[in-house]
């Protein structure tokens, strides 16, 4: 991720490398990584916390969720909305609550939804990104979800990546919601991110 001529990527760029780098990604490696990320996860456990369960190739898994929940968090976990909008929420308790959701199958709490402003309780939001930068500039899937949700709250927004997933530099955009830190495998990296308006 290094590699001279990369902060000239575009965020398109950006992703397919970062999705295939992901791909390439051993499943003992994940694994390690998932409980480092779980082990990390406890120095930024909260009162709420707005967490989210990883799919596919993401870094993490229900570890991180479980070591929040144990570690005393309430856990909120986001609902995809059927209409384009800022996400929903719903409390998580264990892994057997979870079902999949509209959207790749990513799971979802079955409780009661919470509604979109449930997310302003939170004091710590983490948030799935395929890449954060030391400016605090998150690189998401680009469906907007994060962007729409946290344009306002007090929480401190924690990208979730793996150590090279870390970077210098990507390419930014007005609506981009500054992140004030990165939770990887190593630990957390705070970023001296302003804080959203
Ligand atoms: N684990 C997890 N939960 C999450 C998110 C996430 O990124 N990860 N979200 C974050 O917002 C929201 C869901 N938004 C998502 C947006 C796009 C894709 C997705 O898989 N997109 C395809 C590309 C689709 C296309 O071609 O247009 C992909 O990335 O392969 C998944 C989730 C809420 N929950
Ligand atoms: N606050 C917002 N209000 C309305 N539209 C927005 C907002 N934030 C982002 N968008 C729109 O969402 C689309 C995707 O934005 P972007 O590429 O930054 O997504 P992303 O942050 O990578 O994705 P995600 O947040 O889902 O992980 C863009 O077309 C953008 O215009």
């Amino acid at each position: 991720m290094r590699v001279p001529g990369n902060e000239h990527l575009s965020k398109a760029e950006w992703r397919a490398r970062v999705l295939q780098a992901r791909a390439s990604v051993s499943p003992a490696e994940h694994a390690a990584e998932a409980e480092a990320l779980a082990s990390a996860a406890v120095s930024v456990a909260a009162e709420t916390v707005c967490a989210y369960v990883p799919f596919d190739t993401e870094p993490g898994s229900v570890s991180l969720l479980n070591a929040l929940v144990k570690a005393g968090s309430r856990v909120l976990l986001p609902v995809i909305p059927d209409v384009v909008g800022p996400l929903d929420w719903a409390v998580y308790t264990d892994e057997s609550t979870l079902v999949p959701g509209r959207l790749r199958g990513i799971l979802e709490p079955s409780g009661p939804r919470l509604g979109v402003d449930a997310v302003s309780e939170a004091d710590v939001v983490l948030v799935p990104a395929l890449a954060v930068d030391r400016r605090g500039v998150r690189l998401g899937r680009g469906a907007g979800h994060y962007d729409r949700s946290l344009t306002s709250g007090r929480a401190d927004r924690f990208a979730v990546v793996r150590a090279e997933e870390l970077v210098d530099s990507l390419p930014g955009e007005a609506h981009d919601v500054p992140m004030s830190g990165a939770l990887t495998p190593a630990g957390l990296v705070r970023l001296p991110s302003p804080a959203v308006m």
